[in-house]
Protein backbone atom coordinates (compact mmCIF):
# COMPACT_ATOMS: atom_id res chain seq x y z
CA UNK A 1 0.00 0.00 0.00
CA UNK A 2 0.90 3.23 -0.47
CA UNK A 3 -0.49 6.07 1.60
CA UNK A 4 -4.43 4.36 1.98
CA UNK A 5 -3.53 3.24 -1.83
CA UNK A 6 -2.70 -0.48 -3.28
CA UNK A 7 0.43 -0.50 -5.52
CA UNK A 8 0.14 -1.85 -8.98
CA UNK A 9 2.10 -2.40 -12.36
CA UNK A 10 0.73 -2.99 -15.84
CA UNK A 11 2.94 -5.36 -18.10
CA UNK A 12 2.30 -4.85 -21.46
CA UNK A 13 0.54 -1.47 -21.43
CA UNK A 14 1.30 -0.91 -24.73
CA UNK A 15 -1.29 -3.19 -26.03
CA UNK A 16 -5.34 -3.09 -26.17
CA UNK A 17 -5.41 -4.78 -22.94
CA UNK A 18 -3.14 -2.99 -21.00
CA UNK A 19 -4.11 0.58 -22.54
CA UNK A 20 -7.47 -0.56 -20.59
CA UNK A 21 -6.28 -1.53 -17.68
CA UNK A 22 -4.67 1.98 -17.45
CA UNK A 23 -7.36 3.28 -18.14
CA UNK A 24 -9.36 1.83 -15.68
CA UNK A 25 -6.70 1.90 -12.46
CA UNK A 26 -6.24 5.37 -13.47
CA UNK A 27 -9.35 6.04 -12.00
CA UNK A 28 -9.90 3.41 -9.44
CA UNK A 29 -10.23 4.95 -6.30
CA UNK A 30 -7.71 2.64 -4.50
CA UNK A 31 -5.26 2.14 -6.51
CA UNK A 32 -1.98 4.19 -8.04
CA UNK A 33 -0.36 3.15 -10.99
CA UNK A 34 3.60 2.79 -10.35
CA UNK A 35 4.64 1.32 -13.78
CA UNK A 36 3.62 0.74 -16.79
CA UNK A 37 5.68 -1.55 -19.35
CA UNK A 38 6.50 -2.06 -22.84
CA UNK A 39 9.66 -3.53 -24.65
CA UNK A 40 9.27 -1.75 -27.97
CA UNK A 41 8.42 1.55 -26.51
CA UNK A 42 10.44 1.96 -23.39
CA UNK A 43 11.13 5.53 -22.37
CA UNK A 44 8.18 6.99 -24.28
CA UNK A 45 5.69 9.09 -22.39
CA UNK A 46 2.33 6.73 -22.51
CA UNK A 47 0.61 9.37 -24.38
CA UNK A 48 2.68 9.85 -27.24
CA UNK A 49 1.72 5.85 -27.63
CA UNK A 50 -1.95 6.13 -27.05
CA UNK A 51 -2.96 10.40 -27.31
CA UNK A 52 -6.30 10.24 -25.34
CA UNK A 53 -4.41 10.09 -22.33
CA UNK A 54 -2.60 13.14 -22.65
CA UNK A 55 -2.53 15.22 -19.58
CA UNK A 56 -3.92 12.28 -18.34
CA UNK A 57 -1.41 9.61 -17.93
CA UNK A 58 1.57 11.03 -19.03
CA UNK A 59 4.09 8.41 -16.96
CA UNK A 60 7.35 6.58 -18.91
CA UNK A 61 6.87 3.10 -20.32
CA UNK A 62 9.59 1.43 -18.68
CA UNK A 63 11.36 -2.35 -19.60
CA UNK A 64 8.88 -5.12 -17.37
CA UNK A 65 12.67 -5.68 -15.16
CA UNK A 66 11.94 -2.44 -13.37
CA UNK A 67 9.61 -4.79 -11.64
CA UNK A 68 12.21 -7.29 -10.63
CA UNK A 69 13.11 -5.09 -7.21
CA UNK A 70 9.46 -3.11 -6.99
CA UNK A 71 7.46 -3.61 -4.20
CA UNK A 72 3.82 -3.81 -5.37
CA UNK A 73 0.56 -5.37 -4.25
CA UNK A 74 -0.43 -6.37 -7.67
CA UNK A 75 0.79 -7.23 -11.28
CA UNK A 76 -1.63 -6.89 -14.75
CA UNK A 77 0.15 -9.12 -17.04
CA UNK A 78 -1.43 -8.59 -20.31
CA UNK A 79 1.06 -9.90 -22.44
CA UNK A 80 0.44 -13.11 -25.38
CA UNK A 81 0.30 -16.01 -24.64
CA UNK A 82 3.53 -17.86 -24.00
CA UNK A 83 5.30 -14.70 -23.05
CA UNK A 84 3.14 -14.25 -19.43
CA UNK A 85 4.13 -17.59 -17.92
CA UNK A 86 7.88 -17.07 -17.90
CA UNK A 87 7.17 -13.65 -16.10
CA UNK A 88 4.78 -15.13 -14.05
CA UNK A 89 7.81 -17.89 -13.26
CA UNK A 90 10.40 -15.33 -12.71
CA UNK A 91 8.12 -13.07 -10.09
CA UNK A 92 6.88 -16.49 -8.51
CA UNK A 93 8.60 -15.59 -5.39
CA UNK A 94 7.25 -12.33 -4.85
CA UNK A 95 4.47 -11.80 -2.59
CA UNK A 96 2.93 -9.39 -5.10
CA UNK A 97 -0.95 -11.05 -6.32
CA UNK A 98 -0.77 -11.71 -10.31
CA UNK A 99 -3.58 -11.59 -12.51
CA UNK A 100 -2.83 -12.94 -15.82
CA UNK A 101 -5.05 -12.02 -19.36
CA UNK A 102 -3.35 -14.47 -21.37
CA UNK A 103 -4.09 -18.07 -21.58
CA UNK A 104 -0.98 -19.77 -20.34
CA UNK A 105 -2.63 -20.76 -16.52
CA UNK A 106 -6.50 -21.23 -17.53
CA UNK A 107 -6.95 -25.15 -18.35
CA UNK A 108 -6.61 -27.82 -16.42
CA UNK A 109 -2.99 -29.33 -17.08
CA UNK A 110 0.34 -28.83 -19.02
CA UNK A 111 -0.58 -31.72 -21.45
CA UNK A 112 -4.49 -29.77 -22.41
CA UNK A 113 -2.43 -26.69 -22.68
CA UNK A 114 0.10 -28.30 -25.29
CA UNK A 115 -2.35 -29.82 -27.41
CA UNK A 116 -4.70 -26.45 -27.94
CA UNK A 117 -1.95 -23.90 -27.96
CA UNK A 118 0.43 -26.45 -29.63
CA UNK A 119 3.54 -25.13 -26.60
CA UNK A 120 5.40 -26.68 -24.23
CA UNK A 121 4.91 -25.24 -20.84
CA UNK A 122 7.58 -23.33 -18.96
CA UNK A 123 6.39 -22.83 -15.52
CA UNK A 124 4.18 -26.01 -15.23
CA UNK A 125 3.62 -25.57 -11.09
CA UNK A 126 1.42 -22.19 -11.99
CA UNK A 127 -1.02 -25.05 -12.91
CA UNK A 128 -1.97 -25.74 -9.14
CA UNK A 129 -1.76 -22.13 -8.02
CA UNK A 130 -3.89 -20.53 -10.54
CA UNK A 131 -7.22 -19.60 -9.91
CA UNK A 132 -10.20 -19.13 -12.98
CA UNK A 133 -10.52 -15.83 -12.26
CA UNK A 134 -14.37 -15.54 -13.39
CA UNK A 135 -15.85 -13.84 -10.42
CA UNK A 136 -19.32 -14.54 -10.86
CA UNK A 137 -19.21 -18.30 -10.85
CA UNK A 138 -15.50 -18.54 -8.72
CA UNK A 139 -15.78 -15.30 -6.42
CA UNK A 140 -14.73 -17.06 -3.26
CA UNK A 141 -12.12 -18.68 -4.65
CA UNK A 142 -10.98 -15.59 -6.44
CA UNK A 143 -10.60 -14.10 -2.87
CA UNK A 144 -7.76 -16.23 -1.47
CA UNK A 145 -6.06 -16.72 -4.74
CA UNK A 146 -2.53 -14.88 -5.99
CA UNK A 147 -2.54 -16.55 -9.47
CA UNK A 148 -5.21 -15.98 -11.28
CA UNK A 149 -5.81 -16.79 -14.79
CA UNK A 150 -8.01 -14.30 -15.91
CA UNK A 151 -10.64 -15.97 -18.50
CA UNK A 152 -10.46 -15.40 -22.45
CA UNK A 153 -13.12 -13.06 -24.00
CA UNK A 154 -15.75 -15.69 -26.08
CA UNK A 155 -15.45 -18.09 -22.33
CA UNK A 156 -16.61 -15.55 -20.50
CA UNK A 157 -19.82 -14.64 -22.51
CA UNK A 158 -20.16 -18.48 -23.46
CA UNK A 159 -19.67 -19.78 -20.19
CA UNK A 160 -22.30 -16.86 -18.41
CA UNK A 161 -24.91 -17.71 -21.12
CA UNK A 162 -25.65 -21.16 -20.02
CA UNK A 163 -23.96 -21.26 -16.16
CA UNK A 164 -27.24 -21.44 -15.13
CA UNK A 165 -28.47 -24.56 -16.51
CA UNK A 166 -24.74 -26.17 -16.27
CA UNK A 167 -24.63 -25.65 -12.52
CA UNK A 168 -28.16 -27.06 -12.10
CA UNK A 169 -27.53 -29.49 -14.79
CA UNK A 170 -30.61 -28.74 -16.63
CA UNK A 171 -28.99 -28.88 -20.43
CA UNK A 172 -27.73 -32.56 -22.46
CA UNK A 173 -24.09 -30.89 -21.90
CA UNK A 174 -23.22 -32.45 -25.28
CA UNK A 175 -25.84 -31.18 -27.07
CA UNK A 176 -24.57 -27.01 -26.64
CA UNK A 177 -23.61 -25.16 -29.56
CA UNK A 178 -22.23 -21.99 -29.25
CA UNK A 179 -22.01 -19.49 -32.22
CA UNK A 180 -19.55 -16.22 -31.27
CA UNK A 181 -18.92 -12.76 -33.29
CA UNK A 182 -15.94 -10.85 -31.83
CA UNK A 183 -14.56 -7.23 -32.66
CA UNK A 184 -11.26 -6.97 -34.27
CA UNK A 185 -9.70 -5.47 -30.87
CA UNK A 186 -9.53 -9.29 -29.70
CA UNK A 187 -6.73 -9.88 -32.61
CA UNK A 188 -4.81 -7.41 -30.48
CA UNK A 189 -3.11 -4.34 -31.63
CA UNK A 190 -0.40 -5.44 -34.08
CA UNK A 191 -1.61 -5.46 -37.92
CA UNK A 192 -2.08 -8.22 -39.98
CA UNK A 193 -3.83 -9.35 -43.33
CA UNK A 194 -6.59 -10.77 -41.36
CA UNK A 195 -7.39 -7.30 -39.72
CA UNK A 196 -6.45 -5.00 -42.58
CA UNK A 197 -9.42 -3.10 -43.30
CA UNK A 198 -10.16 -3.97 -46.94
CA UNK A 199 -10.63 -7.74 -45.35
CA UNK A 200 -12.47 -6.76 -42.38
CA UNK A 201 -14.64 -3.77 -43.47
CA UNK A 202 -18.05 -4.70 -44.91
CA UNK A 203 -16.83 -8.18 -44.67
CA UNK A 204 -17.84 -11.22 -41.91
CA UNK A 205 -16.45 -14.82 -41.74
CA UNK A 206 -16.09 -17.82 -39.25
CA UNK A 207 -12.21 -18.79 -38.23
CA UNK A 208 -10.50 -21.42 -36.04
CA UNK A 209 -13.51 -23.71 -36.63
CA UNK A 210 -13.02 -26.87 -34.76
CA UNK A 211 -10.12 -26.21 -33.03
CA UNK A 212 -10.01 -22.91 -31.56
CA UNK A 213 -8.63 -22.82 -28.27
CA UNK A 214 -11.68 -21.53 -26.52
CA UNK A 215 -13.37 -24.57 -26.94
CA UNK A 216 -11.51 -26.59 -24.53
CA UNK A 217 -11.51 -23.63 -22.13
CA UNK A 218 -15.07 -23.61 -21.92
CA UNK A 219 -15.84 -27.07 -22.06
CA UNK A 220 -13.47 -27.62 -19.01
CA UNK A 221 -15.72 -24.68 -17.23
CA UNK A 222 -18.66 -26.09 -17.89
CA UNK A 223 -17.82 -29.86 -17.31
CA UNK A 224 -16.53 -28.22 -13.63
CA UNK A 225 -19.69 -26.41 -13.04
CA UNK A 226 -22.01 -29.58 -14.12
CA UNK A 227 -20.13 -32.07 -12.48
CA UNK A 228 -20.52 -33.94 -15.99
CA UNK A 229 -18.35 -34.34 -19.51
CA UNK A 230 -19.69 -31.19 -21.83
CA UNK A 231 -18.67 -31.66 -25.27
CA UNK A 232 -18.80 -28.02 -27.22
CA UNK A 233 -19.21 -27.21 -30.59
CA UNK A 234 -17.83 -23.36 -30.98
CA UNK A 235 -17.68 -21.47 -33.73
CA UNK A 236 -16.03 -17.80 -33.80
CA UNK A 237 -16.74 -15.07 -35.61
CA UNK A 238 -14.91 -11.92 -36.91
CA UNK A 239 -17.28 -8.84 -37.17
CA UNK A 240 -16.27 -5.16 -38.77
CA UNK A 241 -16.72 -3.41 -35.09
CA UNK A 242 -14.24 -2.37 -32.85
CA UNK A 243 -14.77 -4.01 -30.24
CA UNK A 244 -17.92 -6.17 -28.57
CA UNK A 245 -18.70 -9.94 -28.46
CA UNK A 246 -22.45 -11.56 -28.98
CA UNK A 247 -22.69 -14.97 -28.46
CA UNK A 248 -25.44 -17.24 -29.30
CA UNK A 249 -25.54 -20.45 -27.30
CA UNK A 250 -28.16 -23.46 -28.28
CA UNK A 251 -28.64 -25.99 -25.85
CA UNK A 252 -31.51 -28.85 -25.35
CA UNK A 253 -32.97 -29.36 -22.01
CA UNK A 254 -33.14 -32.41 -20.36
CA UNK A 255 -36.08 -31.66 -17.76
CA UNK A 256 -39.77 -29.58 -18.87
CA UNK A 257 -39.26 -26.22 -19.84
CA UNK A 258 -41.34 -23.22 -20.25
CA UNK A 259 -40.71 -19.30 -20.51
CA UNK A 260 -41.54 -18.60 -17.36
CA UNK A 261 -39.43 -21.20 -15.93
CA UNK A 262 -36.11 -20.53 -17.93
CA UNK A 263 -36.83 -16.82 -17.18
CA UNK A 264 -36.71 -17.47 -13.18
CA UNK A 265 -34.01 -19.83 -13.46
CA UNK A 266 -31.45 -17.10 -14.65
CA UNK A 267 -32.88 -14.71 -12.34
CA UNK A 268 -32.32 -16.40 -9.25
CA UNK A 269 -28.65 -17.74 -10.51
CA UNK A 270 -27.41 -14.38 -11.00
CA UNK A 271 -29.52 -12.30 -8.22
CA UNK A 272 -26.75 -10.91 -6.46
CA UNK A 273 -24.92 -10.08 -9.81
CA UNK A 274 -24.77 -6.48 -10.10
CA UNK A 275 -22.63 -6.72 -13.24
CA UNK A 276 -24.88 -9.70 -15.10
CA UNK A 277 -27.66 -7.90 -16.77
CA UNK A 278 -30.94 -10.29 -17.50
CA UNK A 279 -32.80 -8.58 -20.62
CA UNK A 280 -36.24 -9.22 -21.98
CA UNK A 281 -35.31 -8.66 -25.59
CA UNK A 282 -31.82 -9.88 -27.24
CA UNK A 283 -29.13 -7.44 -25.94
CA UNK A 284 -26.40 -6.15 -28.75
CA UNK A 285 -22.65 -5.21 -28.44
CA UNK A 286 -23.51 -1.46 -28.18
CA UNK A 287 -26.00 -1.80 -24.97
CA UNK A 288 -22.43 -2.84 -22.93
CA UNK A 289 -19.49 -1.32 -24.86
CA UNK A 290 -17.43 0.91 -22.86
CA UNK A 291 -18.67 -1.00 -19.84
CA UNK A 292 -18.59 -4.21 -17.13
CA UNK A 293 -21.63 -5.48 -17.96
CA UNK A 294 -22.56 -9.19 -19.31
CA UNK A 295 -26.53 -9.08 -21.17
CA UNK A 296 -28.03 -12.04 -21.48
CA UNK A 297 -31.55 -12.64 -23.11
CA UNK A 298 -32.51 -16.82 -22.19
CA UNK A 299 -35.37 -17.99 -24.73
CA UNK A 300 -37.38 -20.89 -24.88
CA UNK A 301 -38.15 -22.00 -28.48
CA UNK A 302 -41.27 -24.38 -27.70
CA UNK A 303 -41.10 -25.19 -31.35
CA UNK A 304 -37.46 -27.02 -31.39
CA UNK A 305 -37.60 -27.80 -28.06
CA UNK A 306 -34.17 -25.68 -27.53
CA UNK A 307 -33.18 -23.07 -24.89
CA UNK A 308 -31.27 -20.36 -26.72
CA UNK A 309 -28.97 -17.98 -24.98
CA UNK A 310 -27.70 -14.41 -26.01
CA UNK A 311 -25.37 -12.98 -24.34
CA UNK A 312 -23.23 -9.54 -25.09
CA UNK A 313 -19.97 -8.19 -23.63
CA UNK A 314 -17.60 -6.04 -24.16
CA UNK A 315 -14.38 -8.41 -24.95
CA UNK A 316 -11.59 -5.72 -23.81
CA UNK A 317 -13.23 -4.75 -20.59
CA UNK A 318 -15.37 -8.09 -19.02
CA UNK A 319 -13.79 -10.10 -21.41
CA UNK A 320 -10.30 -8.47 -20.08
CA UNK A 321 -9.62 -5.27 -18.33
CA UNK A 322 -12.72 -5.04 -16.06
CA UNK A 323 -12.97 -8.64 -15.33
CA UNK A 324 -9.02 -7.94 -14.44
CA UNK A 325 -9.72 -5.07 -11.85
CA UNK A 326 -12.54 -7.09 -11.03
CA UNK A 327 -10.69 -9.91 -9.58
CA UNK A 328 -8.27 -7.11 -8.37
CA UNK A 329 -11.17 -5.46 -6.25
CA UNK A 330 -11.81 -9.29 -4.59
CA UNK A 331 -8.34 -10.58 -4.18
CA UNK A 332 -7.99 -7.22 -1.95
CA UNK A 333 -11.16 -7.23 -0.09
CA UNK A 334 -12.52 -3.87 -1.96
CA UNK A 335 -15.95 -3.18 -2.63
CA UNK A 336 -16.31 -5.53 -6.08
CA UNK A 337 -17.77 -2.15 -7.84
CA UNK A 338 -14.83 0.04 -6.94
CA UNK A 339 -13.56 1.36 -10.49
CA UNK A 340 -16.02 -0.18 -12.26
CA UNK A 341 -19.18 2.28 -12.35
CA UNK A 342 -18.60 3.01 -16.11
CA UNK A 343 -22.17 3.49 -18.17
CA UNK A 344 -22.15 1.60 -21.48
CA UNK A 345 -21.61 3.97 -24.81
CA UNK A 346 -23.69 4.51 -26.98
CA UNK A 347 -24.21 4.79 -30.11
N1 LIG B 1 -7.78 -8.30 -26.99
C1 LIG B 1 -8.72 -8.96 -26.32
O1 LIG B 1 -9.92 -8.74 -26.53
C2 LIG B 1 -8.36 -9.94 -25.28
C3 LIG B 1 -7.04 -10.32 -25.05
N2 LIG B 1 -6.76 -11.26 -24.10
C4 LIG B 1 -5.38 -11.68 -23.87
O2 LIG B 1 -4.68 -10.64 -23.21
C5 LIG B 1 -3.32 -10.64 -23.62
C6 LIG B 1 -2.99 -9.27 -24.22
O3 LIG B 1 -3.85 -9.07 -25.33
P1 LIG B 1 -3.87 -7.72 -26.16
O4 LIG B 1 -3.77 -6.56 -25.26
O5 LIG B 1 -5.01 -7.80 -27.09
O6 LIG B 1 -2.52 -7.87 -26.99
P2 LIG B 1 -1.69 -6.77 -27.77
O7 LIG B 1 -1.07 -7.45 -28.90
O8 LIG B 1 -2.56 -5.59 -28.05
O9 LIG B 1 -0.57 -6.35 -26.72
C7 LIG B 1 0.40 -7.27 -26.31
C8 LIG B 1 1.41 -6.61 -25.41
O10 LIG B 1 2.42 -7.56 -25.06
C9 LIG B 1 3.71 -6.96 -25.17
N3 LIG B 1 4.67 -7.98 -25.59
C10 LIG B 1 4.63 -8.75 -26.70
N4 LIG B 1 5.66 -9.62 -26.71
C11 LIG B 1 6.37 -9.39 -25.58
C12 LIG B 1 7.54 -9.97 -25.01
N5 LIG B 1 8.20 -10.96 -25.61
N6 LIG B 1 7.98 -9.47 -23.82
C13 LIG B 1 7.35 -8.47 -23.20
N7 LIG B 1 6.22 -7.88 -23.70
C14 LIG B 1 5.75 -8.34 -24.86
C15 LIG B 1 3.53 -5.89 -26.22
O11 LIG B 1 4.34 -4.80 -25.83
P3 LIG B 1 5.66 -4.28 -26.53
O12 LIG B 1 5.76 -4.93 -27.88
O13 LIG B 1 5.47 -2.82 -26.58
O14 LIG B 1 6.71 -4.70 -25.59
C16 LIG B 1 2.09 -5.43 -26.03
O15 LIG B 1 2.01 -4.40 -25.10
C17 LIG B 1 -3.16 -11.78 -24.64
O16 LIG B 1 -2.72 -12.93 -24.00
C18 LIG B 1 -4.59 -11.96 -25.14
O17 LIG B 1 -4.81 -13.24 -25.63
C19 LIG B 1 -7.73 -11.78 -23.31
C20 LIG B 1 -9.03 -11.44 -23.48
C21 LIG B 1 -9.46 -10.50 -24.50
C1 LIG C 1 -10.99 -11.61 -32.78
C2 LIG C 1 -9.86 -12.50 -32.30
O1 LIG C 1 -8.92 -12.77 -33.01
N1 LIG C 1 -9.97 -12.97 -31.07
C3 LIG C 1 -8.97 -13.83 -30.46
C4 LIG C 1 -9.41 -14.17 -29.08
C5 LIG C 1 -9.14 -13.12 -28.08
C6 LIG C 1 -7.94 -13.37 -27.26
O2 LIG C 1 -7.15 -12.49 -27.11
O3 LIG C 1 -7.73 -14.59 -26.78
P1 LIG C 1 -7.71 -15.00 -25.27
O4 LIG C 1 -9.04 -14.57 -24.74
O5 LIG C 1 -7.50 -16.46 -25.26
O6 LIG C 1 -6.64 -14.34 -24.51
C7 LIG C 1 -8.79 -15.15 -31.18
O7 LIG C 1 -9.73 -15.68 -31.74
O8 LIG C 1 -7.68 -15.70 -31.10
Amino acid sequence: MKGSKYKVAIVGASGFTGSELTRLLAGHPHVEIMHITSESHTGKPFSTLHPQFLKIVDKELESASVIDNADLDVIFLALPHGVSMEFVKRWKDKKTKIIDLSGDFRLSTPEVYKSWYNMDHSYTDGFEKAIYGLPELMGEKVKNSSLIANPGCYPTASILSVAPLFAANLVDPDSLIIDAKSGLTGAGIKASATTHFSNVNDNFKAYGIGIHRHTVEIEEQLSALSGTTATVQFTPHLIPADRGILVTSYSKPKVAMDSAKLKSIYEEFYKDKHFIRIRETAPSIKDVRGSHYCDIFPFWDSRTKRIISIAAIDNLLKGAASEAVHNMNLMLGLDEQSGLNQIPLRP
